[in-house]
């Protein structure tokens, strides 16, 4: 299988990969296809077209590059290619004779879109009316009950159907709209709700299969992608995956907008790994038929109503987590297994939020906001991994990227600073309002939702101000983790460096990053110790070039010049180093510089609240000098030579990304000259 086609994760390919089985494109639509079986790429003027990012049940998607460079995906209908109004346009196939491209700078959209010819038919705008997922007049929408306290208002704005903007805003659509194509209504409309974690749709353009949506480029491929290359996700990942798309849902449902097709086809990771929901309002954009926009087998609430019912998102969302955790669609309530058995760890508070989410009984149905809070509560977030799911191409520039097994709960001192700070605002909590100790395994004061043993649904609205309470304090620690674990997935720096010395014995994270610099190739690095009793950021150079040394040898000996004896980055830097030489790996041609380094001052100190926390800075013995060194580790890319399976079958990649992290650097001197105690990634 080639590259390309080992990238192309249809929706239809759900099945094949609930069962293990490689993805494979739907056998329906119209498309031409070349003849290694991958659709005819559609020739657009001023863009060249790459590789094939994906198919849908209705759609292509193709990796396309402006001339300056900019990269954009393309989507293009399955049906409109051979139909479509600029279908075989041969103007279309010769470049822009002016030279130029014919886009313009993205962001003065609009321009070229008025020359799209509409792909509405008037009878097809007939059928949408009568679709029967269409949403009800604002006065039609049934009033919210729910044990999971839906808000006692409901949006103001007008509801839309799965798949459609807002009401039109009669001022755009009557005024300024007027003399614009449907589809050019339709993308200005759409193009309102604007969300960190929504994707971004640019505009309609004229290629030769018909029009197509230029979009943000989500070269992280999907959530179907990932679980098809890796299987089930660590509860962890699961919970920076989805956690996000719960708050774009949230603010559509606030908005007064249904999304209507949420599927791991359609959940999208950027480069950086940062989950984007992508597909809302496009099929009818590019005038995919109606029956062709009925939503995922598998994601489709069987419940559904005209009625305008944010739970039929909530529905979708809950069979995504449970796809994500299993490798599997949930299927119908009577025919599911206990997720408990699929997932023996799962936490029970995110056990009931799925359940729940997939209920029949609407009114078990959590919102989409209570649904991102109580994932965020029910366990640490983690990286999540892309490395196996991407194309080649895309390895270099991804920022979560590991190369040895995911921690399946992660226990950073951050995290357990996290925890604890939480257990003391619940200590603030009269005791009524507290929780029962352990209960199914949780630990104490976790939030627990409807439908566990013994919970009635007043019970549970009883609960569920403490929820709240402790939920939220998680909520924003915890969404600055998230924001960081992120960034620094493959680095192993923050964890690593946070790691109380009781972690050294902990040898599961074998990731081989570091703030080091220097390569195996190079000569060994000696101590010097009148630059390490200088200045302490001059000697972070050398500690580092020193660091590197022992990663590049896999010797853990060198370091004991490099970190202070019984520190975080000890423990860290010798569980990784031992992992390194016990597999026998090596990481060939690594380097890593150390830019701009600073020595910061009390007062830069005093503003960051997590420093003061850390032992390293407040508690270093009263003969030790500390210093805090903020600065920019670059590491190189690196080939991993002599990987290990991440999981059965699949094999890290060897070439590893480049990337950089800044990061704050504690340094103790206790008269032998500066060696490093932990490792902080700068706050957000
Ligand atoms: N913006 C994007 N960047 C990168 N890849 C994308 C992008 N949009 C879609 N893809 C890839 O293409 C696949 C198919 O996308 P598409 O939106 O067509 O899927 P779908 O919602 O399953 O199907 P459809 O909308 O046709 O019913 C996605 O699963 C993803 O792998």
């Amino acid at each position: 299988m080639s590259d390309v086609t080992r990238k192309d994760h249809s929706s239809t390919s759900i099945e094949a990969a609930a069962a293990g089985a490689p993805p494979s494109g739907p056998s329906d639509g119209v498309m031409n296809r070349n003849h290694d079986g991958e659709p005819e790429r559609p020739l657009v003027a001023g863009l060249i077209v790459g590789r094939l990012l994906g198919q849908g049940g209705s759609s292509v998607v193709w990796h396309v590059t402006d001339d300056v460079g900019q990269r954009f995906a393309l989507k293009v209908s399955r049906t409109s290619n051979v139909t479509g109004p600029t279908s075989g346009s041969a103007a279309l196939s010769v470049p822009d004779p002016s030279g130029r491209s014919p886009l313009g700078p993205v962001a003065d959209s609009g321009a070229l879109n008025a020359a799209v010819p509409s792909v509405l038919s008037p009878g097809r705008r007939g059928r949408r009316a009568a679709d029967p997922r269409a949403g009800t007049a604002a006065g039609e929408r049934p009033a919210p009950s729910s044990s999971w306290s839906r808000p006692a208002s409901a949006p103001a704005a007008s509801p839309v159907n799965g798949h459609g903007p807002p009401a039109p805003d009669r001022s755009d659509v009557a005024g300024g709209g007027a003399g614009l194509d449907e589809p050019t209504r339709e993308l200005r409309l759409l193009q309102r709700f604007t969300h960190e974690h929504l994707l971004r749709v640019h505009r309609i353009i004229p290629t030769s299969q018909g029009p197509g949506m230029l979009a943000d480029l989500a070269a992280g491929g999907s959530l179907l992608g990932l679980v098809t290359s890796r299987g089930p996700l660590p509860i962890p990942e699961v919970v920076t995956a989805l956690v996000p798309i719960a708050h774009a849902l949230h603010y559509l449902h606030g908005a007064g907008a249904l999304h209507g097709d949420v599927t791991p086809g359609n959940i999208l990771f950027t480069h950086e790994g940062k989950p984007l929901l992508s597909d809302l309002g496009t099929s009818r954009l590019l005038g995919a038929d109606d029956g062709a926009a009925a939503g995922t087998p598998g994601f489709i609430d069987p419940g559904r109503s005209r009625a305008f019912d944010a739970g039929t998102d909530v529905f979708a969302l809950a069979a995504v987590s449970w796809f994500a955790l299993t490798g599997r669609v949930p299927g119908p309530t009577d025919q599911r297994p206990p997720l408990l058995l699929i997932v023996p760890d799962v936490p029970a508070p995110l056990m009931h939020l799925i359940e729940d989410g997939l209920s029949p009984d609407r009114d078990r149905r959590p919102t989409a906001e209570q649904f991102a809070r109580t994932l965020l509560a029910s366990s640490a977030a983690g990286p999540v991994n892309l490395v196996p799911a991407v194309h080649s191409s895309v390895l270099p520039e991804l920022l979560t990227r590991r190369a040895g097994p995911l921690p399946t709960e992660p226990r950073s001192r951050w995290q357990r600073m996290i925890r604890t700070r939480t257990k003391e605002r619940r200590r603030a909590v009269p005791p009524s309002r507290g929780r029962p100790d352990r209960a199914g395994g949780l630990p104490r004061g976790f939030p627990r939702c409807n439908g566990a043993a013994g919970d009635s649904p007043t019970s549970e609205r009883r609960r569920g101000d403490t929820r709240d309470e402790t939920a939220r304090g998680r909520l924003a620690v915890l969404a600055g983790l998230l924001a960081v674990v992120l960034l620094v997935t493959g680095l192993a720096l923050t964890l690593g460096g946070l790691r109380e010395p009781s972690a050294a014995s902990d040898t599961s994270s074998a990731d081989p990053g570091g703030y080091g610099s220097g390569s195996s190739d190079e000569p060994s690095v000696p101590r010097d110790d009148a630059l390490l009793t200088g200045d302490p950021a001059t000697a972070l150079a050398s500690l580092a070039a020193a660091r590197a040394r022992a990663f590049a040898t896999a010797d853990p000996t060198l370091l004991t010049t490099v970190d202070v004896e019984g520190s975080p980055a000890m423990s860290a830097d010798r569980a990784a180093v031992q992992a390194l030489s016990s597999s026998g790996r090596s990481l060939r041609d690594l380097t890593i510089a150390i830019r701009e380094p600073t020595v910061m001052t009390e007062a830069e100190r005093a503003a960051l609240p997590s420093l003061a926390d850390l032992p390293a800075v407040d508690d270093a013995p009263p003969t030790t000098e500390v210093s805090v060194v903020r600065a920019t580790a670059a590491l190189s890319s690196y080939t991993e030579t002599g990987a290990v399976p991440l999981s059965e079958g699949v094999s890290v990649p060897p070439l590893m990304a480049a990337g950089q992290q800044d990061l704050m650097f504690i340094l103790w001197n206790s008269g032998d000259g500066w060696r490093i105690h932990s490792v902080v990634s700068l706050p957000a």
